[in-house]
């Protein structure tokens, strides 16, 4: 019998490995000589460095980078295969740095993210795998883009300063000095949305005011941004207003389209190829996956998704089951994807901060009762 765990982590509780470590447990005392694979996973979301460099043994790498208010903070990031870099961009820009006294999209930055890659580029990447949202700016990737050495430039050939709001100042964009390394460098994009660049679907729009937008600030954001985009299409010949999203991360998206070799890619799928998750899944029996909270936009390109989908589409008759802390609405919608069986490990209505401290223990439970059912049923 073999047995894959390729789990998510449970946000502010265990990593994608420490889950899956604690599924097998549970399965271990009902099949303790079964062949087990941990394959921890992710979705291109929060925990995907984590996830890749414990999936394909890697390395860390800690960095002092700009935060999104232009203060120094230290951000990590993951180096696996040698010359491929995992990087989140909420690690440098995101909205953890920002509260009700500090948010301002007008002058929030992705310069951090920026020095993250840089980093890495010069750490020996030649792919860049950049998980984007949680933002704190609406910079259209124009710090990013600074930081990796691209000259924004105003109608008096000085450099923007950092900010959505400087966008609207922009006459001209000069890549003559961009790290001459970046061109042989691959960056694959796992955006969490799919939002257009501009519009009333757009970064400003749907996303500036939990940055801090008011009413007005997002209507001047928005037009900056299809400012910026004017002159990237004029300068860089790319025309990335409606670009599904292009408006992720405050329009992160549209910049690393704009200034770097990239393409946007489901997350789960990335880290799926990553893993080598369909090769490992080949000759399974049972895949136990699995994600904090399951509900029905886990269909949206969550993990336990994109797990049930790569099992079945290399061996249909393969059990999978998923495993959450909380099992929310419509669940019966992801049965048809591929997930077979969905339990909660939470044993009884109690306090979250209870739940998640036991959820080694509580997930240690309900995998050996699963284990139980499938031995009593064969
Ligand atoms: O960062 C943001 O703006 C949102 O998460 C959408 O990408």
């Amino acid at each position: 019998m073999k047995i894959v765990l390729a789990p998510d982590s449970y946000k502010n509780s265990l990593t994608a490995k420490e889950v899956a470590e604690s599924m097998r447990r549970g399965f271990e005392k009902v099949y303790p000589d079964a062949e087990y694979l941990n394959v921890p996973m992710a979705d291109g979301g929060e925990g995907t460095v984590q996830s890749l460099v414990d999936a394909k043994d890697g390395k860390i790498v800690t960095e002092t980078v700009t935060n999104p208010l232009g203060k120094p903070t230290q951000a990590h990031y993951g180096l696996i295969d040698e010359d491929v870099a995992v990087i989140e961009m909420a690690e440098a820009s995101g909205i953890q740095y920002i509260n009700q006294f500090t948010q301002n999209p007008y002058i929030t930055t992705t310069f951090g993210t920026g020095q993250l890659m840089r980093s890495a580029i010069k750490n020996g990447a030649k792919t860049i795998i950049i998980g984007i949202g949680g933002s704190a700016t609406n910079d259209g990737g124009a710090g990013m883009a600074q930081a990796l050495g691209a000259h924004l430039l105003d109608e008096n050939n000085e450099e923007l300063q950092y900010g959505g709001a400087m966008l609207a100042k922009l006459e001209k964009i000069d890549i003559s000095e961009m790290m001459p390394e970046l061109k042989d460098v691959k960056v694959i994009i796992a955006s969490d949305v799919t939002n257009p660049l501009t519009g009333p679907n757009g970064a400003s729009h749907v996303f500036g005011p939990q940055k801090g937008a008011s009413d007005e600030m997002v209507e001047f954001l928005d037009d900056a941004l299809s400012h910026y985009a004017r002159i990237i299409k004029r300068d860089l010949q790319k025309d990335l207003e409606t670009t599904p999203g292009a408006g992720a991360a405050g329009g992160l998206g549209a910049g690393l389209l704009a200034f770097t070799n990239s393409q946007m890619r489901s997350g789960v799928d990335i880290v799926i190829d990553y893993t080598g998750l369909k090769e490992k899944v080949q000759d399974a029996d049972i895949v136990v996956t699995g994600e904090g909270q399951i509900d029905f936009q886990t269909k949206f390109g969550k993990t336990p998704i994109g797990v049930a989908k790569a099992t079945k589409a290399v061996n249909p008759k393969t059990t999978v089951i998923a495993i959450a802390g909380s099992v929310g609405e419509k669940i019966s919608e992801l049965y048809p994807l591929g997930i077979d069986a969905i339990f909660t490990c939470v044993p009884g209505v109690e306090e979250l901060s209870k739940a998640i401290q036991d959820t080694d223990k509580n997930l240690q439970q309900v995998s050996e009762n699963i284990a139980r059912l499938i031995k009593n049923t064969k």
